[in-house]
Parts: structure tokens; C-alpha cells; sequence
């Protein structure tokens, strides 16, 4: 057995720090969750999961949750295939399903998520696929552009509604603020057990 590379073991030669899947969502999809948000409860956004206090300078958003009923069930399932999907010619990860429940997000005027990782400490170490997916038509907003930084170039993602972007939950990325209108976003996570 070698001790440095190569090992013998597979490589990932797809793997890619994020993809972008274009009119995963109808309008009329995009519609029916959107009307979630007057039925679900909202909050102010925390840091990293229950129990944390918000942090104004990292991150101003109001979320509320997609409940995993039965009547949603179609919208965990579009996601949760399209990340198996992903993964497999991406990335390799065990993925053991969703980490949490689908998060609605809304930014209105001056909200943002300034640049972040998913993945960290304690229960966020199960993350693996982060899941973003445009519900708001580009002329609905101005800023609020969903961006990644890869060794020091800033990639900008498509704004188009039915978008859903992929990346590991170990990537930089952001959403700049909004100047002007509302920015409506799904986030989600596909977890699984530690990297090893
Ligand atoms: O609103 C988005 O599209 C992404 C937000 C985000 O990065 C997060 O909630 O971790
Ligand atoms: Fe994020």
C-alpha cells in the first residue's frame, strides 16, 4: 500500500464547486409553494440552526418552513432527486436525505446573506448538498445575486425563476443585498454522515 497518491482509489473527475439546473419548477409550481409563505409562520433567520441569536452582520433574511406533509411531498421529492441525481455524477457523498425541512426564504429591501459556508460544527457537520432554487423572477428585485467565490473569482448564478443550484455545503457563497424589491429563495440540505 502507498502512502502518498495515488492510493488506488476512484477520483471524482466531475466533480464541479457547484451546477445549475434551469425551469426545475413551473410557474404555476413556483406559485403554489410561494403561497407557503402566507400559511407558514415566519422568523428572522439564525446563524447556524435553533438556540442561536441572529447576527445582523452576517446575515438579515426572514424564513419560514415548507412542512414535510404529504401535500409538499412533490416539492421534497423534485429536490431530493435532482440532488441524488447531482451527486452521483458530481460528487460521491452518502446522503441520507434532507438535514431539515425545506426553508422558505424572502429578502426584502436591504436583506442579504453575506459570504458563509453551510457546513461547520455539530449537527450542520452532517450537510453535504446545499440546495438553493430562484422563486422570484429576475425583474422582481434588484442585488440579491446568489454568488460563489472559487479561489478568488466571484461566479454569479443564473437569476431565472425554477432555478436550482447544487454545491457542496463546503463552498463560499452569498446572496449580496437586496436594493430594491423582494427576493424569494427555497434552501435545503441533503445530509449524511461525517466526511471520512
Ligand atoms: O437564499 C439563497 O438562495 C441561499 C441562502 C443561503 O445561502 C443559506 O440559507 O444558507
Ligand atoms: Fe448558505
Amino acid at each position: 500500500m502507498s502512502i502518498v497518491f495515488p492510493f488506488g482509489q476512484r477520483t471524482l473527475p466531475n466533480f464541479s464547486q457547484y451546477a445549475f439546473y434551469s425551469n426545475v419548477f413551473t410557474a404555476e409550481e413556483i406559485d403554489n409553494i410561494r403561497a407557503l409563505w402566507d400559511q407558514e409562520e415566519h422568523f428572522d433567520a439564525t446563524v447556524s440552526g435553533e438556540g442561536k441569536s441572529t447576527d445582523d452582520e452576517l446575515r438579515r433574511t426572514k424564513l419560514a418552513f415548507i412542512p414535510d406533509s404529504q401535500a409538499n411531498a412533490w416539492v421534497y421529492e423534485r429536490l431530493g432527486r435532482l440532488g441524488i441525481e447531482c451527486n452521483n455524477e458530481r460528487y460521491g457523498f452518502d446522503l441520507l436525505g434532507f438535514h431539515h425541512q425545506l426553508q422558505l426564504a424572502r429578502y426584502g429591501a436591504q436583506d442579504f446573506f453575506d459570504w458563509h459556508l453551510d457546513f461547520g460544527a455539530g449537527e450542520i457537520s452532517q450537510r453535504k448538498l446545499s440546495i438553493s432554487v430562484q422563486l422570484s423572477d429576475p425583474d422582481e428585485y434588484e442585488g440579491g445575486d446568489f454568488q460563489f467565490m472559487i479561489n478568488q473569482k466571484v461566479h454569479t448564478m443564473p437569476r431565472e425563476k425554477g432555478t436550482v443550484i447544487i454545491f457542496p455545503s463546503f463552498i463560499l457563497h452569498r446572496v449580496t443585498p437586496i436594493t430594491k424589491g423582494v427576493r424569494q429563495s427555497i434552501v435545503a440540505w441533503l445530509g449524511g454522515p461525517p466526511y471520512r
